[in-house]
């Protein structure tokens, strides 16, 4: 299976990440990771069931007209008989699957379906055989590619159903009384159509699970830095939007801690790029800490520049978390000799709050609180200015 050399490394710590190290030739992630997969799974194939509903009524439909030429009257009132309970079971599954509100029931719903199709195209099989043993016995293997690739079951699904299927044609051909050397021929090839079919949809379900890690870590790659793991400008200005709109609904303020480190072309010159980076790391892993709550918003902005986007909090609170901020950096106590403000690495940070009922616009948060910077870096740095 492939190998992914390094790149995964860059948006490391990352579940995705590793468990494209890890591989997962049994098609299976760890616990949380097999979850999210199964979750994606069940949105990502709710179109593909309409469809696949309406090719198998299609064809079942087209198989009972073939019925009216090959099996003979005296059992084609069973054999009609088999087919409307069939697509009854169909039509009513279909009723559930094409709701959205039934999705946590798509699978084993899928499942139903495909096992009473191949039920019940063996039972058939098994009565025409007893009037005309050349009646097409071949539209079982149509079920078996459609359980390993139409309805979207994962692997060890489709293999159960099609196993079933196999084991109720083997009994409808045996209540026959199908001669053993065409029972036999018969089940050889659908024995290796359904080989066919699992190694098939074996590599199709490995892409599939490789598809979703590998788009899962480009989101990564695409919103978040990769020296910090914060969120980079793009994601930033995604998010900040949305939740002012979200704010603005319930009624709740929000603020924005822009935050620049001081005399950082020093600390970089005096100390080497590697130590810089470190620094950065460092810094970032302070607003991380600081984004608690699950809709505050670490950024990286770029370079030495941070935010911290909060919401649901006071103007008086804000301050007091820009200050909290300033000062943990300041206790951990980075050396910097290059710096005119104090002995260690710190920071300027320029607060702006935004409340709903103020109604100004989105983008003067930003300008207040870039304003709000300035002024910390002009007043003498490693300072807070709102
Ligand atoms: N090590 C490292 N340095 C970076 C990175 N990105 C930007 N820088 C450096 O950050 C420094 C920013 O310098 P300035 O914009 O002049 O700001 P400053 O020296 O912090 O001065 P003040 O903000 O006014 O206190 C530059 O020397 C950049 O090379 C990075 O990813 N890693």
């Amino acid at each position: 299976m492939p190998n992914y050399h390094a790149w995964p490394d860059e948006v490391r710590p990352s579940p995705y990440a590793d468990q494209l190290s890890l591989g997962f030739r049994r098609l299976r992630f760890s616990r949380a990771l097999e979850r999210e997969y199964r979750a994606h799974m069940l949105e990502d194939g709710f179109e593909l069931k309409r469809i696949a509903l309406c090719v198998a009524t299609v064809i079942w439909l087209a198989l009972a007209a073939l019925d009216m030429l090959v099996v003979p009257a005296s059992h084609l009132g069973w054999v009609i008989a088999v087919r409307v309970v069939v697509l009854v079971i169909l039509l009513v599954c279909a009723a559930l699957i094409l709701q959205r509100r039934y999705i946590h029931l798509l699978l084993p719903l899928s499942m139903i379906c495909i096992l009473v199709l191949g039920v019940g195209a063996a039972v058939i099989v098994g009565i025409a055989h007893r009037a005309n043993p050349g009646y097409p016995y071949e539209g079982l293997l149509l079920v078996s590619m459609a359980a390993y690739f139409l309805v979207g079951l994962r692997l060890s699904q489709a293999l159960a159903c099609s196993l079933v299927i196999l084991l109720a044609y083997g009994l409808a051909e045996l209540a026959a009384g199908l001669p053993a050397p065409r029972l036999i021929n018969s089940l050889l090839f659908l024995v290796f159509g359904n080989l066919i079919g699992a190694v098939g949809c074996y590599l199709l379900e490995y892409k599939s699970r490789e598809y979703f890690l590998i788009s899962r870590l480009m989101h990564l790659l695409a919103h978040h830095d990769s020296l910090t793991g914060l969120h980079n400008r793009r994601s930033f200005n995604r998010q900040f939007e949305r939740l002012w709109r979200q704010a603005q609904r319930d009624g709740i303020s929000i603020a924005l801690l822009l935050c620049d480190i001081d005399h950082f072309k020093a600390y970089n010159d005096c100390y080497g790029h590697q130590a810089g980076d470190e620094a950065l790391q460092r810094v970032g892993s302070l607003i991380e800490q600081a984004a608690r709550r699950p809709l505050d918003m670490g950024v990286r902005l770029g370079g030495e520049e941070f935010a911290l986007l909060l919401f649901d909090i006071s103007a008086n609170e804000a301050r007091q978390r820009a200050e909290a901020l300033r000062h943990s950096l300041e206790e951990v106590g980075i050396a910097h000799r290059g710096s005119d403000s104090a002995d260690v690495l710190t920071m300027s940070v320029g607060v702006a709050c935004l409340s709903p009922d103020s109604q100004p616009e989105l983008s003067q948060l930003y300008e207040q609180a870039d304003r709000a910077l300035y002024e910390a870096k002009a007043f003498g740095r490693n300072r807070v200015a709102a």
